[in-house]
């Protein structure tokens, strides 16, 4: 991460993880920080649990132990618990982040719904950091699997059901994940300037544990967060030709804790430079227009039509958001423009901003996709396990 200078409008973000999902999608969005340019102030990561906090490959001094004593394990789903300790610690956690950065332009909140320490921890942080500092605060949330909390599901994975129980002890059951994360998301409400959802069940493959995926899970949401939160003009001479910067991110984002969900695609392309950086090739200077157009046209409709990380109705969408990204010469302004167009028909005329975000390094296209404001089928089924009349 450097300080970013005059000339480098790419949009800073500040991540704070908290909890041992936040803390590990906090850890995969510094690995997805590209050397070339960077997008983060600072991340720091907060958990009860220390034994966690060393998993991860957070310098020390940004990793904040607090609450219990010498804790291994943290509070396994108390959530009570979790949340007593979030007012209890807020302010202090908050003053033991390194402040020797720059300001960011929003700052992201990692936490994972479903357990005690980061759901419970995380109201009470968003809201002392929206009193402190006049930057949205965004929360990064991922929802519980159903293999977590539905002891129906079914464990050979040959049967009908959508799902496995999770088989590993090191992802124990967590009965009350649903009802967990559903109380979390109504304290966030709100409080949250947004709350980007990543759904853990649509993530999953059938037959397989929490712990085997979330590393590829933390990898697909860090790219996502990369691709939309790193736009914006570039001071290695790569200049867009429609900048998406950190006011633009927020029109779009909102500040009324809007459901955001987020798509993504990309293609490899050929680019024809030196892969080792010698300049001795210049860059492909004579990339076809047909080809251009069609990887781009590619990328935005997987992006738009593909696999969100909330599966949402998308015409319900306020707003959206599109970023193409890639090598310079690969980026046809048409085909982008007509991308914004068939997102904003695809939201039914809702508010849709577009933009480029040139990576002169860069060996893929790629679309970056926000729809904010959406309505989930996901998190009324949540709702609905949360509200069930516990079993007699
Ligand atoms: N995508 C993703 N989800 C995770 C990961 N780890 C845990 N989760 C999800 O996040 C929820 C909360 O888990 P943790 O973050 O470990 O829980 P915690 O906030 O530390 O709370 P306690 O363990 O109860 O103290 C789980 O129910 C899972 O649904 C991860 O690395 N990636």
């Amino acid at each position: 991460m450097k300080a970013p200078t005059d000339e480098d409008r790419t949009m800073q973000l500040e991540v704070l993880g908290v909890g041992g999902a936040g803390c590990r999608i906090a850890d995969s969005i510094r690995a997805a920080e590209p050397a070339e340019h960077s997008f983060l102030t600072d991340v720091t990561v907060f958990d009860t649990d220390e034994a966690a906090l060393n998993r991860t490959v957070i310098p020390e001094s940004h990793c904040v132990q607090y609450g219990l004593p010498d804790s291994d394990g943290g509070l396994e789903g108390d959530l009570e618990r979790g949340l007593t300790l979030g007012r209890e610690y807020a302010d202090e956690l908050l003053e033991r982040r390194d402040r020797d950065h720059p300001t960011a332009d929003a700052i992201l909140v990692a936490v994972g719904l479903g357990g005690a320490t980061g759901g419970g921890t995380a109201p009470a942080l968003v809201a002392t950091l929206q009193q402190r500092s006049d930057v949205p605060v965004y929360v990064l949330a991922t929802l519980p699997a159903d293999r977590e909390f539905d002891a129906t599901a079914d464990t050979s994975g040959s049967g009908p059901g959508r799902h496995t129980r999770d088989p590993t002890a090191e992802t124990p059951p967590r009965p009350n994940a649903a009802t967990n994360a559903i109380a979390t998301l109504e304290r966030l409400d709100g409080v949250a300037s947004a709350i980007i959802c990543f759904d853990n069940e649509a993530w999953l493959h059938p037959v397989e544990s929490l712990a085997d995926a979330r590393d590829r899970c933390n990898r697909e949401l860090a790219t996502r967060v990369e691709a939309v939160f790193a736009a914006g003009e570039r001071s290695d001479g790569a200049v867009a030709q429609t900048v998406i910067d950190a006011s633009d991110v927020r029109r779009i984002v909102g500040d009324q804790s809007a459901i955001v969900t987020l798509g993504y695609d990309d293609l490899a392309v050929e680019t024809g430079g030196s892969r080792f950086g010698l300049g001795l090739f210049p860059s492909r200077p004579d990339v076809e227009t047909s080809e251009a157009v069609s990887a781009i046209e590619t990328v935005i409709r997987k992006g738009i039509r593909g696999k969100l990380t909330l599966e949402c109705d998308l015409e319900t969408a306020a707003r959206g958001l599109l970023v193409v990204g890639g090598p310079p010469a690969w980026l046809n302004r048409q085909a982008i423009a007509e991308g914004r167009q068939t997102l904003e028909s695809t939201l039914d005329g809702a508010g849709v901003l577009g933009g480029d975000a040139p990576r002169p390094d860069g060996e893929s296209v790629f679309a970056g996709v926000v729809l904010a404001g959406v309505e989930s089928d996901r998190l009324a089924a949540l709702r609905a396990v949360a509200e069930r009349p516990p079993e007699p």
